[in-house]
């Protein structure tokens, strides 16, 4: 049995940082343990300029907590809507820090009421972003009402996502927070160019966690848990030692009071023990080896950045987390709240 794992320090590919009085608090978390995030742009009003981007990326760097200041890097994103400039693209190729364009089809999530309406809208955004090679991040749910609940992620490949690619072959596209087998099939089927993020909740957990002993809103989020067997599939492609699978957490923290509620809202916190909650998945599907590839090596590559330099020390040790964090003038709820975890990252 391993009893300590010494990683080069990961990334996390996918974040809410959210803004205001609970940034500190949510920031704090993930610079513990990762050396940069990918920073959704979800925020009211979303971030859909460059200048709304270099502006965030300050208050980000600025609530990072001084003990860790510099060691943490914001790697920004913006919004894409129905009225984004085609110019905004070189404009964000430009700036540096601007890593991708986030496609929330209106509707999808939370905050995703500016989001694109109709795919084809925003087609010229996209065909500049093929030109230029900025990566296109995408919410991949249909928003049809008359589409399950548990079936948009599968349908949104089909019907949306292949014919985009089929019209825009280079495009640089991650898949967002998979969740099914369909989805796992399709990106290995697509080109070099497609990736996907996989969550730690998404490996750990099937759609029973949502209802065991009630209804349980902390394993709410979109896309929402599913069955077993696409939770297996998951964990196969983390595993798997592909470079088109790699880490992001989504993890997406909200008030006790709006999850804790009659319409508790979509996301789950796990930025407290990310990286204790992938070595446990990975360590159950017995592939702790290929942790590293998927958390601190395969992100970078897709997204053309540099392999982090230091690194991170996780031990076989347990600790309960606590059943909930500061948030602002409210407070947060994690995952495994008053649970044992088996590894613990060393500071
Ligand atoms: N994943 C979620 O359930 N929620 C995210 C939005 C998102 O990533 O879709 C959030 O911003 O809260
Ligand atoms: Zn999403
Ligand atoms: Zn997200």
């Amino acid at each position: 049995m391993i009893d300590a794992l010494e990683l080069v320090r990961p990334d996390d590919w996918h974040l809410h940082l959210r803004d205001g009085v609970v940034l500190a608090d949510a920031v704090a978390h993930t610079a513990r343990q990762f050396a940069r995030a990918i920073v959704m742009p979800n925020l009211k009003p979303p971030v859909t300029r460059v200048e709304d981007a270099a502006a965030y990326r300050e208050r980000i760097t600025a609530a990072v907590p001084p003990a860790l200041a510099g060691r943490f890097t914001p790697l920004m994103t913006l919004y894409l809507t129905d009225a984004t400039p085609a110019e905004e693209v070189a404009r964000a190729r430009d700036c540096g820090f601007v890593h991708g364009v986030k496609l929330y089809p209106a509707g999808a999530t939370t905050n995703s009421q500016s989001g694109v309406t109709d795919l084809s809208r925003v087609f010229p955004v996209l065909e500049a972003m093929q030109q230029v090679g900025l990566p296109l991040l995408v919410h991949g749910e249909v928003t049809d009402p008359g589409v399950d609940v548990f079936d948009r992620e599968a349908v949104f490949l089909e019907r949306q996502l292949a014919p985009l690619l089929g019209r825009l072959p280079d495009l640089r596209v991650v898949v967002e927070h998979i969740t099914t087998a369909e989805a796992v099939a399709f990106v290995r089927a697509a080109g070099p160019r497609v990736a996907a993020t996989i969550t730690a909740h998404h490996l750990l957990y099937s759609r029973n966690a949502m209802f065991t002993g009630g209804v349980c809103p902390h394993y709410y989020c979109l896309p929402v848990l599913k069955r077993e067997r696409h939770r297996e599939a998951l964990v196969e492609a983390a595993t798997s030692g592909e470079p088109k699978f790699f880490l992001g957490t989504d993890s997406a923290p909200h008030p006790r009071r709006a999850k804790e509620s009659a319409c508790g809202c979509a996301g789950i916190f796990t930025a407290h023990a990310a990286l204790e909650l992938y070595a446990e998945a990975f360590e159950r599907a017995g592939a702790l080896d290929r942790l590293q590839g998927f958390a601190s090596e395969f992100g970078p590559r897709f997204y053309d950045l540099p392999v982090n330099r230091d690194k991170v020390r996780l031990e076989r040790a347990t600790w309960e987390v606590p059943a909930a964090y500061p948030f602002g003038h409210d407070e947060l709820v994690p995952l495994r709240a008053g649970e044992r975890l088996a590894w613990r990252m060393v500071d």
